[in-house]
Order: structure tokens, then sequence, then C-alpha cells
């Protein structure tokens, strides 16, 4: 028996919430004058606290929607705010409080939750696996020359920070996002953006690309330099566009800014063709590939059906024990997603259903590394097909 219990936080307790949190995440805790408009992040009844005699830990999430292979828009639990208090930890404080939070969304109906992980051990055991990958790249923009096909791009609109809170909510969701676990960005998302752009010691600049048909993307960025004897880098905080014109416009407006000696754009879809601007394609520095959105299937037959499929059926026998309706074999095929009392021909935990079902690794690639387990081997190539997506699985919506 635990000494401890967990409960649904009410509105007043959340900041001690938020203080708890950002001390886990060795923050200082936010002034009043920032707490005015973070706190509207926090959507009612969704932050989750224990508690011995005093709040001991947290998890919160909020509503949105994530792309599916497709182009379905599925609803989507968007967990953060994890913590639990440094002298209670490794006592089982944050599996009560993923337990409780995955109850909940499954009585919801919530088909799938999705996080960003602070550290890779931690949220497999839940069943989240990693759903999207991403490149951080570094460039020298002093190297760069840009290739004569590029795209010329059109108008560019530079916004200062009262202007881009503003506009930017409508701008993203007015934008297109094909990729699968692009995600929408509710009002409870918003706040922490507001938060990261007034951190800065240099307010980032946002710009706003336009063409023929209007507004078509965006980037926010900003330029750090420690001293004038020290490199001044530019990083790209958000990079969305609509088409070919909007991508290759924004690109040439940041690679022109000037007095910048690095070009850093980190966690961008693994696919996007920035090398393939440049005449020399290693002046795009891929430093890092890292994990992006981990994603949890609630509803596994929902989730399963909500998706596109190519090719011909494989029989999938899921164990999820935290969501033991989930656990059982499922016919997966382009003609839909069905039950099945059929042989099984790949085994595997949800949190590696999680790891295939964007796209984001191949079956062929999970087997090799045991996450999935072939008891016909011809089926790997076949589940090869039938999850891979084009083009590649990206969020790109921190939070
Ligand atoms: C989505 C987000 O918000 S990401 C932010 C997550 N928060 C942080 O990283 C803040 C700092 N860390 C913390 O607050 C805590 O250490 C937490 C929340 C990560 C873990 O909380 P705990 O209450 O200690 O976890 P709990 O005791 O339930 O651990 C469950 C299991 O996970 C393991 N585990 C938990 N955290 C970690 C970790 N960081 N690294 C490796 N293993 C871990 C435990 O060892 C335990 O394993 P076991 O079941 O085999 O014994």
């Amino acid at each position: 028996m635990s000494d401890y219990t967990v409960r649904a936080l009410r509105p007043d307790e959340t900041r001690t919430a938020s203080e708890l949190f950002r001390a886990a995440l060795h923050v200082p805790p936010l002034k009043d004058e920032d707490w005015t408009y973070v706190g509207r992040m926090y959507q009612p009844g969704r932050t989750l606290g224990a508690f011995d005699s005093e709040l001991i830990g947290t998890a919160r999430s909020f509503d949105a929607e994530l792309t599916v292979p497709g182009g379905k828009r599925l609803p989507v639990a968007a967990v953060t705010g994890v913590g639990v208090r440094a002298d209670r930890t490794r006592r089982g404080v944050l599996s009560q409080l993923m337990r409780t939070q995955l109850a909940d969304f499954a009585e919801r109906g919530v088909p799938l939750a999705a996080l960003y992980a602070s550290e890779g051990p931690i949220y497999g055991r839940f069943g989240y696996g990693v759903s999207t990958l991403a490149h951080d790249h570094e460039i020298d923009p002093r190297r760069v020359t840009l290739r004569p096909e590029v795209p010329a791009g059109g108008e560019i609109e530079t916004l200062g920070l009262k202007a881009a809170l503003e506009r930017l909510p409508e701008i993203y969701a007015g934008l297109p996002h094909p990729r699968p676990g692009a995600m929408t960005r509710p009002p409870y998302w918003w706040p922490a953006f507001e938060r990261h752009m007034r951190e800065e010691d240099k307010p980032p600049v946002t710009i706003v690309h336009s063409g023929p048909d209007g507004v078509d993307g965006f980037a926010v960025y900003s330029v750090q330099r420690k001293s004038w004897r020290e490199p001044a880098v530019l990083d790209v905080i958000g990079l969305h566009a609509a088409n070919d014109e909007a991508f290759a416009g924004l690109w040439r407006y940041l690679l022109s800014v000037d007095l910048v000696d690095v070009i850093r754009a980190e966690g961008r879809p693994v696919d996007e063709p920035t090398a393939l601007l440049c005449t020399d394609y290693r002046v795009v520095k891929t430093t890092a590939v890292t994990d992006d959105l981990w994603l949890r299937l609630v509803d596994v037959p929902a989730a399963l059906a909500a998706r596109e499929y190519e090719g011909e059926p494989v029989v999938l026998e899921v164990a999820d024990t935290l969501l033991e309706d989930n656990s059982g074999r499922y016919r997966v095929g382009q003609d839909g997603v069905s039950r099945t009392e059929a042989p099984a021909e790949l085994r595997l935990g949800v949190d590696a259903l999680a790891m295939l079902y964007l796209g984001a690794w191949p079956a062929s690639a999970l087997v090799t590394a045991g996450r999935v387990q072939a008891a016909d081997p011809d089926a790997v190539a076949r589940a090869d097909r039938l999850f891979a997506t084009r083009p590649s699985a990206w969020c790109g919506t921190h939070f």
C-alpha cells in the first residue's frame, strides 16, 4: 500500500504544482506577473497531484488533436508538467500518477496520449514509444550559396513580440500540417510559448511569409551573442511552411541575417530538404538525431482503425499491461482493422506499437532490436510496407 494519495488539483492548487514541477527541472518559480498568463495553460481538472502530508508529485495534460497517417486528426491528451519532489523519488509516485492519468484518458475515450520526455528511460514502461524523430542542424551562413533553382519566395513581414503573440495562433491554425504527428495548438499551449518568448534575453523575432494566396509560413528566431569576441548564434525556434516557396523564402531570409556566425535549427523533420537548398550539401550539418514525440495508444483499436495503410495485412498480437482491454490480436490491413482469433504473426508491446504507428520506425528495425517478435518472418516485410509513411512523421510542437 502506498502512503500517498493521487487526485485532481483544484485551480487554486495549480501554482504549487507549477512550483514543484519547475523545482524538479531546476528552474526558479514563476514571478507573480508571469503567473497571470502562464496560469492559463492549466486546463481545469487536468492537473493531478500526489500527496502525503503535502504535494509531492504532479502531472498534467491538455486536449489537442494529432494528425495520423492518411490525414485524420485524432484527439490527443498532451502530457506535460511531470515532476516528483526530489526527496520522494523512486518510490512509485510517478507510476501512480501515470496509472491514474491513463485510466482517466481511457474513461473519457481519448484514443492517444503524447509527451516530450526529459529523459529516455522514464516513459516506455507506461506504454509510450518514440514515434517521431528529429534532426538538429548547424549551419555556417557565410558558407552558404543557394542553388539557382531554389524558389525566390514571397514577401516577408517581421512581427514584434506583441503582434506575434496576437497573430501566431491564427496563422498556425491556418497552415496545413500534413505530417503524421503534427499537433494542433489549443489555447492551453500558447501561454508556454509566450513564456518562452518573454524569457529570452534578446526578444525572439517572428517572420511571416506571404505568397500569392496570402500567409503561408512563419519562422521564429533569436540571435544570442555572449560578447563581441564570441560567435553570434541564430536559433531557429520554429519554422512552418505550407509550400515550397514559403520554405525557400523563410530560409532565404534566415540565411541572410547579418552578424550571424552559426544558425542552429533544432528538432527539424528528418526528411526536410534544407541541405538540398545549398550548392554545398555539407554546410548543413546534422549534429544530432533526437527523439521528438512520444506517443501512447490509449485506445488501440480506435487508433489503429483511424490511420491508413498500404499493402497486404498482418496479424499483430499486442500486449498492454496497464490498459488490459487493448491486449489481443488485430488484423491490420488497407481494408480495415479488426480483432481476430487468427494466429499472431508479430507480437509486440503497446510501446513498440506506438513506435510503428506513425511510421517513424520500420517493423524490421524493431524486430532486429527485439522490440517486436516475428512468429511469421514473412510478416515483417508486409508490416514494413503497411506502416510506412511519407512525408516523415514530425510533431514540431513542443510542450
Ligand atoms: C512529460 C514531462 O513532463 S517530462 C519531465 C519529467 N520530469 C523530470 O524529468 C523532472 C525530474 N525528475 C522527476 O521529477 C522524477 O525523477 C520522475 C518524475 C522522472 C520520476 O518520478 P518517480 O516518482 O521517481 O518515478 P517512479 O518511482 O514511479 O519510477 C518508476 C520506475 O521508473 C524508473 N525511473 C523513474 N525515473 C527515472 C529516470 N529519470 N531514469 C531512469 N529510471 C527512472 C524507476 O527507477 C522505477 O523503476 P522500477 O519500477 O523498475 O523500480
